[in-house]
C-alpha cells in the first residue's frame, strides 16, 4: 500500500543535535583531554615510548648497515665475513624489533582502552548526578550517541594517535639528519616533494575527514531516530504512522548512503596521489643520484639508503597528517563530552549538609513557588502541612502543579522561592542522598529493568535477601500473580516489562517501595481501568503500603480520596481548598464541584 506523505508530517522528524564539523584547535580543551592520560604516565606511557624508540631507531640504522656496511664495506672489498656479520646483525634487529612491535602495539592499546574505560566511567557516573531538568531538556538518544559516539571517536587518538606522533617526529628527525649526512645536495633534491606529501596529508585529508565526518553524523541521526521509534512503535502502529515513520527513516537512510558514497570516492583519490609523489621523488632520486655517482659525488652505498630512507618519508608524514585529523575530530568530540561533564546539577548538597539517621515525615510548604521555565510559574505561593504518617491526597485538573509538589518533596528541584521544610529543617540544608533514601516514589508507569522479578523488586534495597523480597511481594499480594509466571521470582523481565499488565507492575511497584522501607511515599495512582478484583487487590496492598508513613497520593481514584487524612485541592499552582473529604463535600466549593464532575456516577 503506497500512502501520500504529507511533507509537514516529515518537519516533526528533526535532530538538532551535534552537528559541528569543523571544531576550532583549543589547547586548553586538549591539555584537559591529556590529564586522562596522566593516571599511567608512570606505568603503560613510559614503557610504550621505550619500545617505541627502539623500534624507530632499528629501522634508521638498518639503510645504513645495508648502505655503508654491506655494499660500501663488504661487497665492495668482497669481505665475505663481514657481510655475513652484517646480515645476521640486520636479522637480530628484525628479531629485536618485532618483540619491540608486539610490546608497542599491546601497550598502546592498553593505554587507549584504560583512558577511555576512564572517560567513559567519569561521563557516566556524572551524567548520573545531574538534575532532572538536564534530562528535561535532552532526547535519551543524544544523551547515548555522546557517551557512545563522541568517547568511540577518542579512542583512535588515544590508541594510536599520541604514541605514532612521537615515533613519526623521531622517524622525520632521524631521516632528515641521515639524509643531510649522506648528501646534502641529494637531500635537498628529494625534499621536492614535501610540499607535495604535506598538501596531499593536510588538504586532500582534511577534505576526506570532513566527508566522514558527515557519514557518522548522518549515522548518529540514524540512532537517534532508531531509538525514538523503537521505543515509540506501539504508538506508531496504533496511529498507523507507519508510512510516514519509514519515508523519514528511508530518508536518513538515504542520506547516510550518500554520505558514505561521497567519502569513499574521495577516499580513493588518496593513495593514486600518494604514489605520485613517491613516483616523483623516485625519478628525482634516480636522475639526480645517477649524476651525482657519475661525477663521484657520492657513493652506491649511499644511494641505496637514500632509496629506502626515500621510502620512509611517507609514512611519518602521511600519519601526522592522519593524527592532525584524529586530533580535530578528538577536540569536537571532547568538547560535546566536556559540555557535559561542565554541567552541574542545579540542585546540590550544601558542604556541611545535616546528616538525619531517621525522620518523622512532617513536611511543610512556606509559600512556596516554582517554575521549570523563567516566565511561567508551576506553583505560585504554596503553603501546605502534611503531618507526620498522614496520607494526603492531591487533586485537581491536570497541570495544576500536582507532580510538580511531589518533585520538590523528593528535592529534584528546588524552589524559586520560599520553603519546603522537613520535620522543621529546610531541605536544602539536609543530606540529600539521606533524604532520598527515606522516600520512595511510585510513578503511575513502573519503571521495569531488564532482569529478573526478584532484581526488580530488589532495586528498593540492593541488601534485601531473597526471603525478605518474598515477604514484600507477600505483603502487597503480588505473590500471586508472580508465582502464576513460568519462573516465579526468577522470570526474565525485559526493560519495560512488557510481558506484565498495568496492575503486575503497580502491585510490582509497591513491594519494590515497600521493601525500601521508606518514611514518605509518593505515589502517582494508575490512572488505567483495571478490572475490580485488581483494583480491590491494589487498595489492599496500598493500605500496608503506607500504613505508618506519610503518603502523598496523586490520587485518580475516589475510594483512595475518600480514605485521605488530608485532600488538597489545586488549580493552576495555587491550593484552592483543603480538609477532608466529609468537610469538603460539606462546604460544596471546588471539591465537591471536581467529585461531581468526575466521580458522580461512582457516589450514587
Ligand atoms: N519538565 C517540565 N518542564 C517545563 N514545564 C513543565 C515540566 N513539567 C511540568 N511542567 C509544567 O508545569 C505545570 C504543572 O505540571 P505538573 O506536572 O505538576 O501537573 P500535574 O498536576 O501533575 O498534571 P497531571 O495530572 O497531568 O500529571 C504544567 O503547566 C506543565 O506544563
Amino acid at each position: 500500500m503506497t500512502k501520500q506523505i504529507n511533507p509537514s508530517v516529515l518537519k516533526r522528524f528533526r535532530y538538532s543535535s551535534d552537528d559541528v564539523i569543523d571544531a576550532p584547535f583549543n589547547w586548553s580543551q586538549l591539555a584537559r583531554l591529556f590529564t586522562y592520560v596522566k593516571p599511567y604516565s608512570k606505568t603503560l606511557l613510559p614503557k610504550a615510548f621505550i619500545a617505541v624508540t627502539i623500534t624507530t631507531l632499528i629501522r634508521l640504522i638498518i639503510p645504513i648497515l645495508i648502505g655503508e656496511y654491506a655494499i660500501n664495506q663488504a661487497l665492495e672489498n668482497k669481505d665475505a665475513q663481514m657481510l655475513w656479520v652484517v646480515v645476521t646483525s640486520i636479522a637480530g634487529l628484525y628479531i629485536v624489533n618485532t618483540i619491540a612491535n608486539r610490546y608497542r602495539i599491546r601497550w598502546m592499546n592498553e593505554l587507549g582502552q584504560n583512558v577511555i574505560y576512564d572517560l567513559r566511567k567519569h561521563l557516566f557516573t556524572h551524567v548520573q548526578w545531574l538534575s532532572h531538568r538536564f534530562f528535561d531538556q535532552r532526547s535519551a538518544g543524544s544523551i547515548l550517541v555522546r557517551i557512545m559516539n563522541d568517547i568511540n571517536s577518542l579512542q583512535e587518538l588515544f590508541t594510536n594517535g599520541v604514541i605514532n606522533l612521537l615515533m613519526d617526529l623521531l622517524l622525520l628527525a632521524g631521516v632528515l639528519i641521515i639524509l643531510f649526512t649522506l648528501s646534502p645536495p641529494l637531500a635537498l633534491a628529494v625534499l621536492v616533494i614535501l610540499p607535495l606529501m604535506f598538501f596531499i596529508s593536510t588538504t586532500l585529508r582534511k577534505n576526506i575527514r570532513r566527508s566522514w565526518q558527515d557519514v557518522r553524523m548522518k549515522q548518529a541521526k540514524i540512532n537517534a531516530h532508531l531509538n525514538e521509534s523503537i521505543q515509540g512503535m506501539r504508538i506508531t502502529q496504533s496511529f498507523t504512522q507507519e508510512n510516514e515513520n519509514m519515508a523519514f527513516f528511508n530518508g536518513i537512510n538515504e542520506e547516510s548512503f550518500e554520505s558514505w558514497r561521497v567519502a569513499t570516492k574521495k577516499n580513493s583519490m588518496f593513495r593514486p596521489f600518494v604514489e605520485m609523489t613517491n613516483a616523483v621523488g623516485s625519478v628525482v632520486l634516480i636522475l639526480y643520484g645517477a649524476y651525482l655517482i657519475q661525477n663521484n659525488q657520492l657513493d652506491l652505498g649511499a644511494f641505496v639508503a637514500f632509496a629506502f630512507y626515500l621510502g620512509m618519508f611517507w609514512e611519518p608524514i602521511s600519519r601526522l597528517g592522519q593524527i592532525y585529523n584524529q586530533l580535530l575530530m578528538g577536540m569536537a568530540s571532547s568538547e560535546r563530552i566536556f559540555e557535559f561533564l561542565d554541567e552541574q546539577p542545579l540542585v546540590h548538597e550544601k558542604a556541611n549538609p545535616t546528616k538525619i539517621n531517621q525522620l518523622q515525615g512532617h513536611i511543610e510548604f512556606e509559600n512556596v513557588q516554582f517554575g521549570y521555565e523563567k516566565d511561567r510559574l508551576a506553583l505560585k505561593g504554596i503553603s501546605l502541612d502534611m503531618k507526620a504518617g498522614e496520607t494526603v491526597a492531591l487533586v485537581g485538573h491536570t497541570g495544576s502543579g500536582k507532580t510538580t509538589i511531589a518533585n520538590l518533596v523528593s528535592r529534584f528541584y528546588d524552589p524559586t522561592d520560599g520553603v519546603v521544610k522537613m520535620d522543621g529543617m529546610d531541605i536544602r540544608d539536609l543530606s540529600l542522598s539521606a533524604l532520598r533514601e527515606q522516600i520512595s516514589i511510585v510513578l503511575q508507569e513502573t519503571f521495569i529493568f531488564s532482569g529478573t522479578i526478584m532484581d526488580n523488586i530488589r532495586f528498593g534495597n540492593p541488601h534485601a535477601t531473597d526471603e525478605e523480597v518474598m515477604k514484600a511481594a507477600e505483603a502487597v499480594g503480588a505473590n500471586r500473580f508472580i508465582e502464576r509466571l513460568s519462573n516465579g521470582y526468577d522470570t526474565e523481565v525485559e526493560e519495560r516489562g512488557n510481558i506484565l499488565s498495568v496492575g503486575e507492575r503497580q502491585l510490582l511497584s509497591f513491594a519494590r517501595a515497600l521493601l525500601a522501607n521508606p518514611r514518605i511515599i509518593i505515589l502517582d495512582e494508575a490512572t488505567a481501568s483495571i478490572d475490580t478484583e485488581t483494583e480491590l487487590q491494589i487498595q489492599q496492598a496500598l493500605r500496608t503500603l503506607l500504613k505508618n508513613r506519610t503518603a502523598i497520593m496523586i490520587a485518580h481514584r475516589l475510594s483512595t480520596i475518600r480514605e485521605a487524612n488530608q485532600i488538597i485541592v489545586l488549580e493552576q499552582g495555587r491550593v484552592l481548598e483543603s480538609g477532608d473529604h466529609d468537610s469538603l463535600m460539606k462546604d460544596r466549593g471546588h471539591y465537591h464541584q471536581l467529585v461531581m464532575s468526575q466521580f458522580g456516577e461512582a457516589l450514587n
